[in-house]
């Protein structure tokens, strides 16, 4: 399934939703606070996905938890060096880890620049220790509103020499892309790339927006791209990779069932879609899942989901060096 002297990419991975539902105990214990249930069976069906949700927010509803235990700066620096080890363990070649740093920060009142810093080091600390090779992309929680976005962003980009992007999140049918039209020249400004949850809960409008007014280069999910063939040719000719992410998919019931996946019409268009994991804890997956559900359930053949592994490589943030290097060695290993 997953080619191995190919690169193994996840572009798509957050690392507010991909919090140890042990983790989530020890911290809850450690600052005293009430939880929902006080071992690991017990807390998982406040933490995990157990059952498709009936939409995108009943679905985000279960990244809360993990980010309500978030009681200190030392304890964002943890989650985030134990998402470098979880980016080992499933034998990732390369990541982009997003975050939040409002919503990391929102419970406990934490300093919004202090998180990106202890995001940052606990991520610098964990490519170090586990070898792993990952990038960081900040995330603006549109949920939260136009102000706490710029608050967000202007802490994100206290750190800007530390990121690769920054990526719209959230509540895309409350909080459309209109409203983030100033953020996003700002994120231009700064030199860093951008990419957004579009076409997720809203339609393909959302994905047209999301380019044209944001300055987009890759979309988040983009399911509704399905919607309008013009708009894939689009993706087609200025090579905007779509990061499809299936079990999340499935369980915000964005798509009725595996076999509708777009990404079969996707990538036989020529769209340069890739596979990701989303919020691996959340769903209670890991990215080699996700390669399995794509032959198994969605019905990709073998030179389908190689050429999916290839996108992500090529739709990476990295340089055309850094490619090189990974292709490299990937071939000699
Ligand atoms: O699948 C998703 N669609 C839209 N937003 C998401 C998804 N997963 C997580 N977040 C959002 O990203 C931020 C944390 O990184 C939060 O705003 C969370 O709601
Ligand atoms: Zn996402």
């Amino acid at each position: 399934m997953i080619t191995n002297t190919l690169p193994l990419t996840d572009l798509h991975r957050h690392l507010d939703g991909n919090i140890r539902i042990e983790t989530i105990l020890e911290l809850g214990q450690k600052f005293a606070l009430p939880l929902p249930a006080y071992d690991i069976e017990g807390l998982r069906p406040y933490v995990q996905v157990v059952e498709n949700e009936a939409d995108l927010m009943a679905f985000l509803s279960k990244l809360d938890w993990g980010v309500a235990v978030l009681g200190d700066l030392d304890a964002c620096r943890r989650i985030a060096y134990e998402n470098v080890q979880d980016v080992m363990h499933a034998k990732i070649d390369y990541a982009e880890l997003r975050f939040s740093p409002y919503y990391m920060a929102m419970k406990h009142n934490l300093p919004l620049a202090g998180v990106v810093e202890a995001v940052v080091d606990g991520v610098h600390a964990g490519c170090r220790d586990f070898s792993v090779k990952a990038n960081l992309i900040g995330i603006m929680s549109r949920t939260f509103g136009k102000q706490r976005c710029q608050q967000e962003l202007a802490a994100l980009l206290t750190q800007k020499d530390k990121l690769v992007a920054i990526d719209l999140a959230g509540d895309e049918l409350g909080h459309p892309g209109e409203h983030f039209v100033e953020h996003f020249k700002t994120v231009r400004n700064a030199n860093l790339q951008v990419t957004v949850h579009a076409g997720e809960a809203a339609g393909a409008s959302s994905i047209w927006q999301a380019i044209n007014k944001l300055g987009a280069t890759r979309i988040g999910h983009g399911v509704k791209a399905i919607e309008d063939p013009t708009l894939l040719d689009y993706l087609v000719k200025h090579k905007i990779g779509i990061e499809s992410c299936l079990t999340s998919n499935s369980q915000t019931s964005t798509v009725s069932s595996f076999a509708k996946h777009p990404i079969k019409t996707f990538l036989a268009h020529g769209v340069l879609a890739c596979l990701n994991s989303d919020d691996p804890a959340v769903e209670g997956i890991e990215l080699a899942h996700e390669y399995q559900v794509a032959a198994t359930k969605v019905g990709l053949n073998q030179d389908q989901i190689r050429q999916a592994q290839i996108n992500g490589l090529e739709v990476a943030f990295l340089s055309d060096a850094e490619k090189a290097a990974l292709r490299n060695d990937a071939l000699n290993r």
